[in-house]
């Protein structure tokens, strides 16, 4: 044997070992996580406890990525024990989770970022659908984007909380990549129509324009549809993320084709509770005030006293007329703290209404 092939050996040989302690802990730690279920459970017998805790799993990922010595990167290694907690509680019984399909959209793969693969994903045809199963209790949480980072704002999703009981619960980021891509049945052909979702057109306008000038340029429903039609459809192509080509099988002639290069979409978790503070929390609200003059400063002012740092202010106007403007606001920080709590309270005195959508942790991945 020669010299490589004896240390290959050596090495394969500590690895075997090392996965034979690694699977012997992650059983030790789903033991553990079982025993947290049953002693909720114990202690509230009367109740269907409830035993995902959002403020928990964001406290274990910020940890884990604080002490990881390396060499995998902090967001691989936190991935990786985002799979192992979602597989832990899926051992209670897997959560489900709707989100906004079809199947091999960004948003299921923001809901799995999110949540891990071990959970059951309800893709539903709107965003007022996954509200709509999140409400009535037949999904667990629901997964809506609600802004992009080249193309702003989705109206649909924050008008969705003026009338919705739901809490916001989570965020989730995820960096959106998208590809010019085609069957390898129909390579080599000229392209003569591109399909895609009328976000992801806006996002690669200008490569799409450089590159595929005059083209006719097709939108639908989402981009799994697109990457399906092209899929079957010769002589057309899909402007659609990974999880869309893997679904169609389809191949990429040009990667990463959005026109700025963080191109980003925040996605939100909504659900049914209130999440206690996680120690690095954000907090959203819905305010109306009187159309005034003044009135934004009046809303903002006790934030920039109380030194609270605002994340996002978007406008909308009043869908019934009756209120002037709807503000939707971010903060950081979480509605328990004292702080906070002093200027929702200034918020409500001056607002005409003022609706807490909910607390939650920072995304952590
Ligand atoms: C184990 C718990 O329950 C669940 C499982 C967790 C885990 O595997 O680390 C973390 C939070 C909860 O979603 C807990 O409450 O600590």
């Amino acid at each position: 044997m020669s010299d490589e092939q004896t240390r290959l050996g050596e090495l394969r040989e500590e690895i075997d070992s090392l996965d034979q302690r690694i699977m012997e802990l992650i059983s030790a730690r789903a033991r553990c996580a079982q025993e947290v279920a049953h002693v909720k459970t114990d202690a509230h017998p009367e109740e269907d406890v409830f035993f995902y805790r959002p403020e928990r799993e964001a406290q274990v990922l910020r940890r884990i990525k604080e002490v990881n010595p390396g060499p995998l990167p902090d967001e691989e290694m936190a991935r990786l024990f985002r799979e192992i907690m979602s597989a832990c509680l899926a051992l209670e019984k897997p959560m489900h989770i709707a989100f906004l399909g079809p199947v091999g959209t960004f948003t299921q793969a923001a809901a799995l970022k999110h949540f891990g693969h071990s959970v059951v994903s309800v893709p539903l045809p709107a965003i007022d659908a996954v509200f709509r199963e999140v409400e009535s209790g037949a999904a667990n949480y629901g997964v809506v984007p609600v802004e992009n980072s080249t193309e702003g704002i989705i109206n649909h999703t924050l008008d969705m909380f003026i009338t919705s009981p739901l809490k916001i619960c989570g965020e989730v980021q995820l960096r959106i990549h998208h590809h010019l891509l085609v069957s390898p049945e129909f390579q080599g052909q000229e392209i003569t129509r591109i399909y895609s979702h009328q976000q992801s057109f806006a996002q690669c306008r200008q490569w799409l324009d450089a590159h595929h000038y005059g083209v006719e340029r097709v939108t639908v429903s989402s981009n799994a549809e697109a990457a399906r039609r092209a899929s079957v459809e010769p002589g057309t192509a899909a402007v659609a993320g990974d999880m869309a080509a893997g679904l169609y099988g389809l191949d990429t002639l040009a990667g990463n084709i959005e026109d700025w290069p963080d191109n980003t979409t925040r996605f939100l978790i909504i659900g049914r509770e209130d999440i206690p503070a996680s120690g690095q929390d954000k907090t959203s609200i819905l305010v109306s005030m009187k159309n005034e003059p003044g009135a934004l400063y009046q809303l903002l002012e006790p934030f920039h006293r109380q030194g609270v740092d605002l994340t996002r202010v978007e406008t909308r106007p009043s869908p019934s007329g009756t209120w002037a403007y709807v503000f939707y606001i971010d903060f950081e920080g979480h509605m328990d703290d004292e702080i906070a709590g002093k200027v929702l309270a200034e918020v409500e005195h001056d607002a005409v209404e003022l609706k807490r959508l909910g607390s939650y942790p920072i995304g952590v991945l």
